[in-house]
């Protein structure tokens, strides 16, 4: 994963502003800090004059309520039924926002309890592809689908904000993301400036935090949000021993004693980066999204713990699609979307995919 800049610096073009801003992620707080300002100032020039990337913005994301999946393979609708469709990609063609085509004309389906994990040298394209999946990038041509829970109420909404933002407000915002059933996890988790229980509340109960975009380290994050709109009323909100459990969960018990539930901390610099990515995992199985979008979000762990964390999600329930460059990642996969950097010369599609082979001892 190519991670450059500081988070407000690696936006590259409006849409990607525009889709920030239609999540709520940016508080207002930081957008009267003088500094911010003129670092969204200088976002808003370069973007204003990104013509040729604005111009080929053309991946449409659609949000449909799974009802209306036509790959449902049986006559019951529950959600989250295995060989539910949750995600369609049709005839994509992803470029990068200076026009170079990265991946030719991909087609896929994803369903419940089909987990997908996504290799490919180095500037292939990897992390470009999951940009596009969360709206960060729309460089290209061709369509994402979602099929989740309220999906057009969903779609409307996002068009309808990204199209007007002087009128997105960080509720709706909110509301959307929480309709869209998906979480972003990046290679580095996103710490919020206050407590450890906080952190884990961030985002879905996390209204009142200010996120901490002073940091070179924090970046390229997108948090999508889970479930329903329900998961945002304080009867759901977690209670403290279950956000003791959840700690325990993912084994991460052992800072409790140090720093207690309530004390606030640069958590950035205070944890190490596996111990960010393991608290970035209890915040999902928080969560349970219906998928989880991982940018080699085990990258600092040891395989032990990146087996274990795959297990918890795995028993979740949580569908996932990684990007990541380990070779034991596809003992947690169901298939393998393979890329290659594009050939000009070569009018076959760069990518394929095939069914992992996994060692049965690490199957999860
Ligand atoms: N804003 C941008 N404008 C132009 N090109 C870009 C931009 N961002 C990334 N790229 C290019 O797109 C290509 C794909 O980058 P990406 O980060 O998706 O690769 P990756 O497969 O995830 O790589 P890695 O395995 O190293 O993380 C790279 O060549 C990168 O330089």
């Amino acid at each position: 994963m190519e991670i450059k800049g500081t988070f407000l610096m690696s936006l590259q073009s409006t849409s990607e502003y525009r889709s920030i801003l239609a999540l709520g992620f940016l508080k207002s707080e930081h957008l009267r800090s003088p500094s911010a300002l003129s670092e969204f100032d200088d976002i808003l020039d370069r973007s204003n004059s990104k013509s040729l990337s604005d111009s080929l913005e053309d991946i449409d994301i659609m949000y449909r309520d799974y009802t209306s999946s036509s790959a449902l393979e049986s006559n019951e609708l529950t959600p989250q039924k295995k060989h539910e469709t949750l995600l369609e990609i049709d005839n994509l063609i992803l470029k990068t926002p200076s026009d170079s085509t990265l991946i030719t004309d991909l087609s896929l389906t994803i369903k419940a309890k089909d987990n997908l994990l996504i290799t490919g040298p180095s500037g292939s394209g990897k992390t470009s592809l999951l940009r596009v999946m969360v709206g960060l990038w729309r460089t290209g041509t061709g369509k994402i689908i979602y099929y989740v829970k309220g999906g057009e109420d969903a779609e409307k909404s996002i068009s309808s904000d990204v199209n007007t933002p002087r009128d997105i407000s960080e509720d709706r915002g909110k509301s959307i993301s929480r309709k869209s059933g998906i979480f972003f996890l990046p290679q580095k988790p996103y710490m919020v400036l206050g407590t450890l229980r906080q952190q884990l509340l961030y985002p879905t109960w996390g209204d009142d935090l200010v996120p901490t975009l002073d940091s070179d380290k924090q970046k390229n994050v997108l948090p999508f949000l889970s479930n329903s709109d329900d998961m945002n009323s304080e009867l759901m909100k977690p209670k403290t021993d279950e956000l003791i459990k959840i700690f325990e969960d993912v084994r991460l018990g052992y800072i409790l004693p140090r720093f207690g539930l309530d004390s606030t901390h640069e958590w950035s610099s205070v944890l190490s980066l596996g111990e960010q990515q393991r608290l970035a995992f209890a915040r999902l199985l928080l969560l349970k999204p219906q998928l989880a979008l991982l940018d080699e979000s085990t990258s600092a762990l040891d395989e032990p713990n990146e087996v274990y964390l795959y297990k918890k999600i795995a028993a979740a329930g949580i569908t996932y699609i990684s990007v990541g460059h380990r070779s034991t990642l596809s003992n947690f996969h169901d298939r393998i979307l393979c890329i290659s950097t594009t050939d000009s010369n070569n009018e076959q599609p760069n990518w394929h995919i095939e069914p992992t082979r996994r060692e049965s001892s690490l199957k999860v």
